[in-house]
């Protein structure tokens, strides 16, 4: 009997549960659950409250499109975000309510505003009103005169005349006002974060356009209606939260001292004692204050990645692909709060006096559900994904370890096809970032790809997230120890899983792209290769992308013109004369994180240099096509990916041809 195993087509299956926000009372926990409907090709979600005593759950608004419910200080109110669908006229409206709603009437609810985003949102004490973060400025509807940079932003479109401006909104009446930063003309605000004692709301914002990664911390004081610099030229995240007394904010950021391979971290400024240096909660870690885990079953959440409760600050690190929940105080050494084992602690909040902690944790085997804990007894409240998963065969990953050639240990994991399934070959998959990890996050690809007979082998190579600061930077040196390392990884699983050289494939997204795109040409081991949201040009990165002039700076160590040979060299379309893997190309049309030029020049470059090559383009998606992607360009693609690989490791192609020829005989 063939074994019932993950198949594109099951990602219907998956129920996607985010934002667990608990009341302060800890009495209930207020949570969105998003279903993937292929045959409308839509998420359709809907929030729900659950009683943390009973785990007896509720609807509290049936969607299809609710999310984001965050409560209010008095525990009776929460405002959530409602999507709505506009038709061609009503192009350029809001596309978001910002609603208001009681926790005891489901169904019900109030608009507060229409809004084209939410950046960030945080309740005033009195629970009357709130500061939030909030895009303003739509493009040309036409013709595109831009004067701002970047021109787009991946998953937003022409960005060129938004700007995030800080407000104070009135739940109630609806009525908002712009809160004014001193000297700062042009604005993207980051967060915002009203203090517990009513009289200050801190706001982190970029005002350099040149330099967007650059943050500065103000404190705007409402009874004297004036804002204050506390911190300048920040980096990293960019998250903020109040100390329980007011005084102090922590910042969940760094200076950039190993650019954008430096780790988030916490730093806790005195907003009484300006000028002073802030204290680093989180150094002594040496790991990233955030969650870094990749997976694909993920959906959209408005809670803080930092919360200041009495018993000390929470966060989530990245360590060794797991995400465990620490809490740290100023003057102390961060603890681990919540143990997820193998698998991650993904969001998380807690009640003000840190007693009770609402979260969602995943496996590699289990995606997102709702968990909470009472100082150390951790209970899990939801299984919306039990019964599906009881009928699939998903195998479990085993995690290795090796030794690279210069005596650091990197690590990996390989998920073998289920029992039953006939194995076809194998998948080396690199993840992108690079400054991200693999681990213990739900993948439904790769449970796809096991279930068609591909084991995954996936690893964290040098520039990786999840170890050290000093691991993770390969700024200047893309190609070199990150390649060695996964080339490394391939002849250490051959030899000790005993997989098939001559049956293996290369594939990853973006810097995974990236890497395929630079193996490929280094390298003819592979037999095919699927490169996907790719770079391919350092050079055209630079000038066509969301981040690109800064990216490329700071992690090649190049511009167009300053180093202009060394862009070239990192390129992988520079070494495209040498490629002979098939190399299947999959990239979206809004891609603008990569924007589509990168698989266009290397679609042309091995076409003309006759390897065998398939370009699918994929329409009105961005860079987040196998995440959030509409659900039926999310199949196609899954199917594009085995067919590729049928074709070239399972030799179906042949087997196709033969069965021609025979017919022709
Ligand atoms: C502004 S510096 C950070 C860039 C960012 N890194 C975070 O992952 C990034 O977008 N890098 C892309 C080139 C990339 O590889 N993205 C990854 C991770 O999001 C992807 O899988 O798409």
């Amino acid at each position: 009997m063939t074994a019932r195993v993950l198949t594109p087509e099951t990602l219907r299956n998956i129920v996607l549960v985010s934002n667990p926000a608990i009341t302060p009372d800890g009495g209930k926990i207020l949570y969105t659950v998003a279903r993937i409907n292929i045959d409308a090709d839509t998420y359709e979600s809907s929030i729900s409250l659950l009683d943390v005593a009973t785990g007896f759950e509720e609807p509290l608004q049936q969607g299809p499109s609710d999310s984001c419910p965050i409560p209010a200080p008095n525990g009776r109110h929460y405002v959530f975000i409602r999507r709505v669908e506009r038709d061609r006229k009503q192009r350029g409206q809001p596309g978001l309510e910002l609603r208001f709603a009681s926790i005891d009437r489901p169904g019900a609810s109030r608009l507060i505003a229409r809004v084209h985003g939410l950046v960030s949102v945080s309740w005033s004490p009195d629970s009357l009103r709130l500061a939030a973060a909030i895009p303003v400025g739509l493009p040309d509807e036409d013709v595109k005169v831009v004067e701002t940079l970047p021109v787009w932003f991946n998953g937003k479109g022409f960005i060129y005349k938004t700007q995030v401006k800080p407000f104070i909104v009135d739940v109630y009446s609806g009525y908002m006002e712009e809160i004014k930063l001193d000297d700062v003309k042009w604005m993207q605000v980051a967060d915002i974060a009203w203090s517990p004692d009513g009289r200050k709301i801190a706001v982190t914002v970029s005002r350099v356009m040149e330099k967007p990664y650059l943050r500065d911390l103000y404190v705007y004081y409402l009874d004297e209606d004036r804002a204050e610099l506390v911190a300048e030229k920040l980096s990293g995240f960019g998250e903020i939260v109040w100390s329980p007394d007011s005084r102090y904010i922590a910042y969940l950021g760094h200076r950039r001292e190993r650019g954008f391979a430096t780790h988030n971290k916490i730093l806790v400024f005195d907003t009484e004692d300006r000028g002073s240096e802030p204290e680093c909660l989180t150094c002594s870690l040496d790991r990233n204050a955030v969650n870094t885990a990749n997976s694909d079953v993920r959906f959209s959440s408005c809670l803080k990645k930092l919360q200041w409760t009495r018993k000390g600050i929470l966060f989530v690190a990245s360590d060794h692909g797991r995400a465990p929940l620490y809490s740290v105080e100023p003057g102390s050494e961060p603890t681990i709060v919540i143990d997820p084992g193998e698998g991650v602690v993904d969001e998380f909040s807690a009640t003000p006096d840190g007693a009770r902690i609402a979260y969602t944790r995943m496996t590699a085997t289990e995606p997102r559900e709702v968990y909470v804990s009472d100082g150390g007894n951790a209970r899990r409240l939801t299984r919306h994904n039990d019964t599906w998963l009881s009928r699939y065969k998903l195998s479990k990953p085993e995690k290795f370890v090796f030794k690279a050639s210069d005596g650091v240990e990197v690590e990996g994991w390989i998920l073998r096809p289920p029992e039953g399934v006939e194995e076809k070959g194998w998948v080396l998959y690199i993840h992108g970032g690079p400054k991200t990890m693999f681990g213990y996050g739900f993948m439904h690809e790769f449970h796809v790809l096991a279930g068609r007979g591909y084991t995954v082998v996936y690893t964290n190579p040098r520039g990786s997230d999840g170890y050290s600061e000093e691991f993770a930077d390969i700024r200047c040196r893309y190609g070199e120890r990150d390649y060695q390392d996964l080339m490394e990884a391939v002849e250490y699983v051959i030899e000790r899983y005993r997989l098939p050289r001559d049956k293996a494939a290369v594939m990853g997204g973006s810097y995974g792209g990236f890497m395929t795109n630079w193996i490929i040409g280094h390298t003819d081991l592979f037999k095919a290769a699927v490169t996907m949201r790719s770079i391919s040009n350092w050079i055209s990165m630079y000038g066509t992308t969301d981040i690109g002039w800064y990216f490329v700076e700071d992690q090649i160590c190049c511009t167009p013109w300053r180093n202009f040979e060394h862009c070239w060299e990192k390129s992988p379309l520079k070494y495209a004369d040498r490629v002979k893997t098939p190399t299947l190309i999959i990239h979206s049309n809004e891609d603008y994180r990569c924007w589509l030029d990168q698989a266009l020049q290397l679609y042309t470059a091995l076409k003309l240099h006759g390897v065998e090559t398939r370009l699918a383009i994929f329409p009105n998606e961005n860079h987040d096509l196998s995440r959030s992607g509409k659900p039926k360009h999310r199949v196609k693609r899954l199917q594009l990916i085995l067919e590729w690989l049928d074709e070239h490791l399972a030799g179906k192609k042949e087997e196709e041809k033969a069965g021609r020829e025979a017919g022709n005989a």
